[in-house]
C-alpha cells in the first residue's frame, strides 16, 4: 500500500534521512523504530507531505505522491498524527475531533455527528463536551488518534502515541490499535516502547542515524547484533552475549 523508496532529507549539513526505504502492506501494522535523532518523524513528515525529500519517492497505491501536498494525500486517505500532541485549546473534544471531519463534509452537524461516533470507538464517548485542555495526557492521546481517524484515513501514521502512558495505560491503547487496523486501516507507526512493538507489528524497520538498517519480524529484529548496537552503542550485542553466557 506504501512504498518508500531511497527517500533522503538533509537539514543544512545534517542527513537527516539517507536513502530510506520501507514497505507496508495493505491490513498490516508496521513499525518504525530507531534511537533518538534517527530521523523517523523526518521520514513521517516526507510520507505525510509536510516535508519534501531531497532524494527518492513516496508512492501509495501505486503511484508516486511525491510532489502532491499534505491536504491532497489526506484526501487520499493518509492521516498522522504528532508526537506533542496539538489539540485545539478552545475546543471541546467533540469540535476537535469535528475539525479532521470537515475534510470530507461541509455540514456542522453532519461532521459533529461523526465525531461523536469516533469519540466513542476511541473511548471518549463520555467526555464530548470536555475541553480538551481538561483531558488526561492518556486522554490527549486517544483524541489525537480521534482526530486523525476522523479524516477516513486508510492510512494511518501513528508517532508515539503510546510515550508518556503508564503501563496500565499502554496496555488499554494496544487494542484500541489493533481495533483500528481489523475496522480496514493500514498503520505505520513509531514507536519506542518494545513490548508494544512486540505486541502490535507483523513488521518492523529500524532506522539509525537515517539509514535503515534492519527489518523482520519483530522478535528476529530486536535480537539482531545491528539493532542492540545502534540502540545501547559499539560492542553492545557482544557484552550482551558474554553477559548472557555468564549468567
Ligand atoms: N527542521 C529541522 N532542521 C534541522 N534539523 C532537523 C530538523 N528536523 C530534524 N532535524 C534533525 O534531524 C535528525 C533526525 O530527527 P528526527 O526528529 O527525524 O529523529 P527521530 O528519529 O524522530 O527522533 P526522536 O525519536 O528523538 O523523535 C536529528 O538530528 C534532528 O536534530
Amino acid at each position: 500500500m506504501l512504498e518508500v523508496k531511497a527517500l533522503t532529507k538533509r537539514f543544512s549539513g545534517l542527513v537527516a534521512v539517507d536513502q530510506a526505504s520501507l514497505s507496508v502492506a495493505k491490513g498490516s501494522i508496521t513499525g518504525l523504530i530507531g534511537p533518538n535523532g534517527a530521523g523517523k518523524t523526518t521520514l513521517f513528515a516526507m510520507v505525510a507531505g509536510f516535508l519534501q525529500p531531497d532524494g527518492g519517492a513516496v508512492h501509495y497505491d501505486g503511484r508516486d505522491i511525491t510532489a502532491l501536498a499534505p491536504h491532497v494525500r489526506a484526501r487520499q486517505g493518509i492521516a498522522r498524527t504528532f508526537q506533542i500532541v496539538q489539540p485545539f485549546e478552545g475546543l471541546n473534544v467533540q469540535e476537535n475531533i469535528a475539525v479532521g471531519a470537515y475534510l470530507h463534509t461541509p455540514h456542522a452537524d453532519e461532521a459533529m455527528r461523526q465525531a461523536a461516533e469516533i469519540a466513542q470507538r476511541v473511548g471518549l464517548g463520555g467526555d464530548l463536551t470536555k475541553a480538551s485542555s481538561d483531558l488526561t495526557v492518556a486522554g490527549r492521546k486517544r483524541l489525537e488518534v480521534a482526530r486523525a481517524l476522523a479524516t477516513k484515513p486508510r492510512l494511518l501514521l501513528l508517532d508515539e502515541v503510546l510515550a508518556g502512558l503508564n503501563p496500565s495505560e499502554i496496555r488499554d491503547v494496544l487494542p484500541l490499535v489493533r481495533a483500528i487496523r481489523d475496522q480496514g486501516v493500514t498503520i505505520l507507526m513509531i514507536e519506542h516502547i518494545m513490548q508494544a512493538v512486540m505486541n502490535l507489528c507483523d513488521k518492523v524497520y529500524v532506522l539509525s542515524q537515517g539509514r535503515m538498517i534492519a527489518q523482520g519480524e519483530p522478535k528476529a529484529v530486536c535480537e539482531d547484533p545491528q539493532v542492540i548496537e545502534a540502540y545501547l552503542g559499539h560492542g553492545a550485542a557482544e557484552r550482551l552475549r558474554a553477559e548472557q553466557a555468564h549468567a
